[in-house]
């Protein structure tokens, strides 16, 4: 029987999703479709008489922005909200920057798709010498994390990014849902991917295939031991949901940026 009910949120779209950039660890704001897009979820959530008792996001802007569009649309801005490093986007490493379809032209769909779907690549580090490099590690967010600037990540596959939520979903997060709070998790595609993953004990084959939309709410509902008694809902408008998540999925299609 259902006993908790947790909200899994990946941001609404940010600026890069459009330009087709891998995002990651850069701090983009949403895009005037994001913005319209949390609104609309918070809207959603309220008329489905959801209420939140704390609400979790990464420390990247578009998560945190995400978070406070939905609780103004549901009249719930007085919920606390915890912000963690560790429900970052995965850190994509040297890719950051780069275009999905220009890579996709250059290394074939089919690696493109690996390097984003799969759950043990790692893509190629990020060094001093990338562009980006700077604006990350010089941000003062993350002095602010619970370990050392220096061994935070560098490039991270899917089961790195679950290695580092592990500890926050085990230690923080679960024991307020076993508390009977309802949670909300406004974070990123892959960070809620690698939460899915672990929580309905996806394989690592049949993870490839899980791509989530942005700015639509995930509703899983666990037992008591914390485990799904029911298939996730995509919370809205399936055809829509549908034509978004076909959206992010032709991101790593081919094509010569104009
Ligand atoms: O750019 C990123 O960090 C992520 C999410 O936007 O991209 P992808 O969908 O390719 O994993």
């Amino acid at each position: 029987m259902s006993k908790h009910k947790l909200f899994l949120l990946r941001h609404g779209e940010g600026a890069w999703n459009k330009e087709n950039r891998f995002c990651s660890w850069v701090d983009q704001k949403l895009s005037e479709n994001g913005v319209k897009e949390a609104q609309e979820c918070g809207r959603l959530l309220k008329e489905q008489g959801c209420k939140f008792d704390l609400v979790f996001t990464s420390i990247l802007s578009r998560s945190v922005q995400t978070a406070w569009l939905v609780l103004e649309a549901m009249g719930q801005e007085w919920v606390p909200v915890a912000k963690s490093w560790r429900l970052n986007e995965r850190h994509y490493g040297s890719l950051i920057g780069l275009n999905r379809a220009e890579m996709a032209l250059q290394h074939g769909e089919e690696k493109v798709k690996l390097w984003r779907r799969s759950f043990d690549m790692t893509p190629p580090p990020i060094d001093e010498s990338h562009p980006y490099f700077l604006e990350i590690y010089s941000d003062h967010r993350y002095t602010t994390c619970d370990v050392p600037r220096e061994r935070l990540p560098r490039a991270e596959s899917l089961k790195e990014v679950l290695d580092r939520l592990l500890p926050l979903w085990n230690g923080t997060i679960a024991p307020e849902i076993r508390n009977g709070r309802t949670v909300l998790i406004s974070a990123h595609g892959n960070s809620c991917r690698a939460l899915l993953k672990h929580l309905e004990d996806i394989s690592d084959e049949d993870i490839v295939n899980l791509t989530l939309p942005t700015g639509i709410p995930v509703l899983v509902e666990l037992d008591e031991n914390l485990k799904p008694v029911k298939p996730r809902q995509l919370l809205g408008d399936q055809a829509r949901i549908q034509a978004a998540i076909k959206k992010v999925e032709d991101q790593g299609k081919a094509k010569a940026s104009s």
